[in-house]
């Protein structure tokens, strides 16, 4: 048997789905994501939506100017569909740079209210975005009060993705932050125009993380976290070496007082120590070998976006993100507060990956 690793070098890796918020919050999370990622995929659900190319720049703008010095991040921008938005604003988010246009149906998620109701509403625009080679990025999960919680995504690709993967065969679409077994059966069956992305709390944890002991509001994001034989399947799949499989964080943040609340919001924040709960997942699944692939190649391949060429290391050795970090005016408590973790980025700089935001706000 050969001894496991204890350093672990791979070319940059990207994040596929990231939320960075706006103002303040934006100012406190971006360098945990910028200390670890080159590029990532930027969701556009901000209050009110990025529903023009020119509201894209300007995000893209306040992204980048809020990236501390020193370090180097670029923003991908994408654009929030709504049954109202024009097809010919897909022309010009594309000659903008904008990759991709965000499908939420109305109701599914964290500020998805302006989310599109019926994709019948929306053929132009998918229309649009097939000739423009501009990418389908979805939240998976039906909305109706008579389907289960749990059964949402699985619904989804019956009733949605399958009618529409028929009526826009070129269309690249991603299936973001899949977490059944149904999702990764169809993405791995699908043609070459599907993909999808997984998260590292869905690899490490099933359902039974939100009701340990007491209700843990931390744990609580969309789509929810399934059963184990699920999050089982996700790992076979993101560990496989396919390449219609990679990594997108959905690293959420949100005020604390807000989702330890009657009704807590939606997301887990992850981005403070992503890449080394991607490689406890991987390590636990013994395949560190393949969490290049998934991690630095899979998403820019899939975007036809070059891959990056710098590197990071990670090293085994135990540490503690702290309890919690200022979010503007707010605190957020990061996944895994206080609990140790057996992988730790080692920063290009020497100096650690916890002194990146600290426990005050990052600038
Ligand atoms: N994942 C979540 O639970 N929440 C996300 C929205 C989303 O990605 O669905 C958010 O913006 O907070
Ligand atoms: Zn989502
Ligand atoms: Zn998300």
């Amino acid at each position: 048997m050969r001894a496991a690793p204890h350093t672990l070098r791979i070319t940059r890796p990207d994040d596929w789905h990231l939320h960075l918020r706006d103002g303040e919050p934006l100012r406190s999370v971006v360098a945990h994501s910028a200390a670890q990622f080159a590029r990532a995929i930027i969701m556009p659900n901000l209050r009110p939506p990025v529903t023009t190319a020119q509201q894209a720049l300007d995000y893209r703008q306040r992204i980048l100017s809020a990236v501390p010095a020193g370090l180097r991040f670029e923003p991908l921008m994408t654009l929030y569909l709504t049954d109202e938005l024009p097809p010919d604003e897909i022309g010009r988010a594309k000659a903008a740079g904008v990759l991709a246009a965000k499908l939420y149906p109305a109701g599914a998620t964290t500020h998805s209210d302006a989310g599109v109701t019926d994709l019948r509403k929306i053929r132009k625009t998918l229309e649009a975005m097939q000739r423009a080679g501009m990418l389908l990025l979805v939240h998976g999960e039906v909305t109706g009060s008579d389907v289960d919680l749990f059964d949402r995504e699985a619904v989804f690709i019956e009733q949605q993705l399958i009618p529409l993967r028929r009526d826009f065969p070129e269309l690249k679409i991603v299936f973001e932050h899949i977490t059944t077994r149904d999702a990764a059966d169809y993405v791995q069956q699908a043609d070459r125009f599907t993909a999808a992305t997984i998260t590292a709390h869905h690899l490490l944890y099933n359902r039974n993380a939100i009701f340990s002991m007491g209700l843990r509001p931390h744990y609580y994001c969309l789509p929810v976290l399934k059963r184990e034989t699920h999050r089982l399947a996700l790992v076979r799949a993101a560990t496989s070496g396919s390449d219609r499989f990679f990594l997108g964080t959905d690293s959420a943040p949100h005020p604390a007082h807000l989702k330890e609340h009657a009704t807590g919001c939606a997301g887990c924040y992850t981005a403070h120590a992503a890449i080394e709960m991607y490689a406890e997942a991987f390590d636990n699944a013994a395949a560190l070998d393949r969490l290049e692939g998934f991690a630095s190649f899979h998403g820019p391949d899939f975007y036809g976006l070059p891959r990056n060429t710098g590197s990071i290391t990670l090293r085994r050795e135990s540490w503690t993100p702290p309890q919690r970090f200022a979010f503007g005016q707010a605190e957020l408590k990061p996944l895994r507060a206080g609990e140790s973790l057996p992988w730790r980025l080692v920063p290009a700089d020497g100096t650690t990956s916890l002194e990146v935001g600290g426990d005050e706000p990052a600038r």
